[in-house]
């Protein structure tokens, strides 16, 4: 299971680690592993240009260091000083290889640009002449890597607070940090390359983790021998309204193509008359009344896609979040929530699959800060509602209590269209009621919907109805992965 650690955390360990060894040695290590990242890139290094931005700290100590072995390799490399200090046996050793300094108007000579502006030691927004550099860096020609986080990525948290490089590949040293997985500060990553330091028996628990095809196969319930129906799980799906169709035929699809055993799926009569025609699969109760007393014993709910914000459904949301069985909250039941917040009073679990907008209706926050700051909201949001939330978005990630919130790593940006947040709750809800608790079932969920999305894509348009197609070829592809040696 890939992990990643807050700044704190990686200092912490470094020094431990340091205190073992020589002067030196890591950021030999880790220029060793950077050089090679480098010349890999660069094919044949002799004869190549290579252009360093060197800040103040060991970050730019890192770049020297690597520069220093390109052009032992025959690179012509030049480094250009930002800071006001520089790591000083760095700037030695590039010397004597033959590096020399140059201003920025090098940029746009260089085959390969290495930032080595800040790494883990930044605050805040990069400050000039850094700023400057890094959007410079970002519109020369040449190959950008960024030395352990893209300059301007907060290392902690992925927040981006003003200029930042978009790296086409990161070296990152020791171990993987949060805010290389958690967008925005993730799109600025590029290709990550994770260089192996000798960190690993000093990292604490991580701060959070992603998923990998291995961990997810695992985690799904197959079916067994004397497996039926109902045993493979029965999800009740309460969504859809006369004027909002669609939503209860994305989510029930979502949830037949999950896996579930059963889908019972209760609702007025338009929705109805839709579902019936495109599932004959499901087993439907027309609603009169919002009531599910007439419905059929089930093992999850899933509330809310399409299902409006009146008092027909309220009522209705408040009856299926009285019974004992878990219950997967999405869109208008989100906003009912968010409105009567004593409907969360209930003893069985809950999953909340908010989008940012969703969300600072529930906290009171700013969408914006929201989808700046990611990870912070959706903790506070599982904390304060104790409830687990999946929030959505550029970069899906899953929070629950006491635990290393999970970072989605599948997905496309061809998901941002209409319905596929619906087909989300479809297939979290079966996981649900196959037993998966809300944590597993929501990153798990999160983890098939954006692998198949990326299926349905292609590289072109999908539609929501597409992604639930997809599903059972996420899962294929899952199973490929984990029989093949890793
Ligand atoms: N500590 C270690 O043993 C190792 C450290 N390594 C490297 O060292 C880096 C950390 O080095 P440092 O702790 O020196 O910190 P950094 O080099 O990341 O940055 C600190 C310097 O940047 C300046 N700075 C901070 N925020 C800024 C901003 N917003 N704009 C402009 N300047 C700003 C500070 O004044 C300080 O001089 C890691 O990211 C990694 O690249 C690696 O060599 C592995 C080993
Ligand atoms: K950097």
């Amino acid at each position: 299971m890939p992990t990643a650690y807050t700044a704190d955390q990686i200092r912490t360990a470094e020094r431990a680690l340091m205190a073992r060894l020589p002067d030196g040695t890591l950021m030999d290590r880790a220029a060793a592993g950077l050089a090679a990242v480098c010349a890999g890139l660069l094919g044949k290094v002799y004869g190549t240009r290579v252009l360093l931005l060197i800040g103040s700290g060991d970050n730019g100590g890192d770049a020297l260091y690597a520069g220093a072995r390109l052009a032992g390799r025959g690179a012509r490399v030049e480094a250009v000083l930002a800071g006001a200090k520089t790591h000083e046996a760095g700037l030695e050793a590039f010397r004597r290889a033959g590096g020399t300094i140059a201003g920025p108007d090098a940029l746009d000579q260089a085959d390969l640009i290495v930032d080595g502006l800040v790494g883990i030691g930044a605050t805040g927004a990069l400050r000039e002449p850094y700023a400057r550099l890094a959007e410079a860096a970002n519109a020369a020609p040449g190959l950008v890597v960024a030395v352990d986080v893209p300059s301007g990525v907060d290392a902690s948290t992925g927040q981006v607070a003003g200029a930042a490089v978009a790296a086409q590949v990161t070296v990152t040293m020791g171990a993987r940090k949060t805010g290389l997985l958690v967008d925005p500060g993730a799109s600025h990553v590029g290709e990550l390359e994770l260089i192996d330091i000798g960190l690993g028996p000093y990292l604490p628990d991580p701060d959070v983790v992603s998923l990998s095809h291995h961990d997810v196969y695992g985690l799904l319930k197959r079916p067994m021998g004397e497996s039926d129906k109902y045993r493979r799980g029965v999800l009740g799906v309460a969504a859809g309204s006369d004027r909002y169709t669609g939503a209860a035929v994305l989510a029930v699809g979502g949830a037949l193509r999950a896996g579930a055993g059963m889908v019972r799926y209760v609702g007025p009569g338009e929705p109805v008359t839709q579902v019936r025609a495109r599932w004959p699969e499901a087993v439907i109760t027309e609603l009169s009344e919002p009531s599910i007393d007439e419905v059929g014993r089930v093992q999850a709910w899933v509330l809310g896609p399409g299902l409006g914000t009146g008092d027909w459904a309220h009522e209705l949301a408040a009856r299926v979040l009285a019974s004992d069985v878990p219950v997967l909250i999405d869109a208008d039941a989100l906003t009912l929530v968010a409105g009567d917040r004593a409907l969360l009073r209930r003893t069985a679990p809950v999953l909340i699959t908010p989008h940012a907008g969703e969300l600072s209706r529930l906290l009171g926050a700013d969408r914006a800060a929201i989808e700046a700051g990611r990870l912070e909201h959706a903790r506070r949001a599982a904390a304060e509602l104790g409830v687990t939330v999946l929030l959505k978005g550029s970069t899906t990630v899953v929070a629950t209590r006491d635990l290393p919130v999970r970072v989605n790593g599948t997905g496309t940006a061809w998901l941002a269209t209409g319905g596929t947040g619906d087909v989300l709750s479809g297939v979290a809800g079966a996981l649900l009621a196959q037993g998966l608790d809300c944590f597993d079932a929501g990153s798990c969920g999160a983890y098939l919907h954006g692998l198949a999305g990326r299926i349905a894509a292609d590289d072109a348009p999908l539609t929501a109805a597409d992604v639930a197609e997809a599903v059972p070829a996420a899962i294929r592809m899952l199973r490929g992965a984990s029989r093949s040696p890793r």
